[in-house]
């Protein structure tokens, strides 16, 4: 066999056989996770992504179907759970939403890391599944300091914030259960928990960086 034919193919398979697998972030509401991925998506834009989760919602104005979301009817929604179509699904304001294994797949596909940020319920449903995941767990450094950070951020009214700090001493204790998460990262400051979280994920970062490189000189 000729040595360029023999490279072609290790190449081929090497294309082949990468999948990058996901990132499940979970932790309590402003512990940080929307702070920590925005900045993966700010240093690596073409490395992350995020899944097209479904919903039975109507689309807001500008959204569009496959876009934003896939907007679908509740008893098509309700078939495709029947199915175990979805990672895992959560009703909200009377409307199911959900991510299905596809969506994340369709992710993986495209050679990106797909992210996905769920509550504990969804950390429960997706380990679960088959689904080759990293479970990585965002902490606040202490309950008071969570509470001064969702006040700080003035994004909800009084009721929302107790509703979250209550459901937030559930989460920093499912957090710390053995056998849930791979990593925990403590958000204390924000520079040095971001550089542990990508000390997490640096293999995963070189994969996908590799991967790209492959790919783009790849015949078409
Ligand atoms: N290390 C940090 N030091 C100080 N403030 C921080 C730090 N990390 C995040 N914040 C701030 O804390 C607030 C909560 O962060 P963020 O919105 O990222 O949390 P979250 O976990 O995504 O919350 P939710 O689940 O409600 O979306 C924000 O105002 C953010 O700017």
């Amino acid at each position: 066999m000729n040595i360029c034919f023999r490279i072609t193919i290790r190449t081929f398979a090497k294309i082949a056989s990468f999948k990058p697998r996901p990132i499940v972030f979970s932790g309590p509401s402003g512990s940080g996770k929307t702070t920590l991925i925005n900045k993966l998506f700010k240093e690596y834009p073409s490395i992350f992504a995020f899944s097209i989760s479904h919903t039975t919602r109507a689309p807001r104005a500008g959204e569009q179907d496959g876009r934003e979301y896939h907007f679908a009817p509740r008893n098509q929604i309700e078939k495709m759970i029947a199915n175990g179509e979805f990672l895992e699904t959560t009703e909200f304001s009377s409307n199911l939403y959900g991510t299905s294994k596809k969506a994340v797949e369709d992710v993986a596909k495209t050679g990106c890391i797909c992210v996905l940020d769920v509550d504990k319920e969804g950390v429960k449903s997706i380990r679960k599944t088959d689904l080759n995941a990293l479970f990585i767990h965002i902490s606040p450094p202490s309950y008071e300091i969570l509470e001064k950070r969702l006040r700080e951020r003035q994004t909800d009214n009084e009721n929302a914030i107790k509703y979250r700090l209550k459901e937030a001493k559930e989460s920093m204790k499912f957090g710390k259960e053995p056998g849930v998460y791979d990593h925990i990262v403590i958000n204390d400051k924000l520079d040095i928990a971001y550089s542990d979280l990508k000390t997490i994920l640096r293999q995963d970062i070189e994969g996908a960086l590799q991967q790209q490189k492959l790919n783009n000189k790849s015949p078409k």
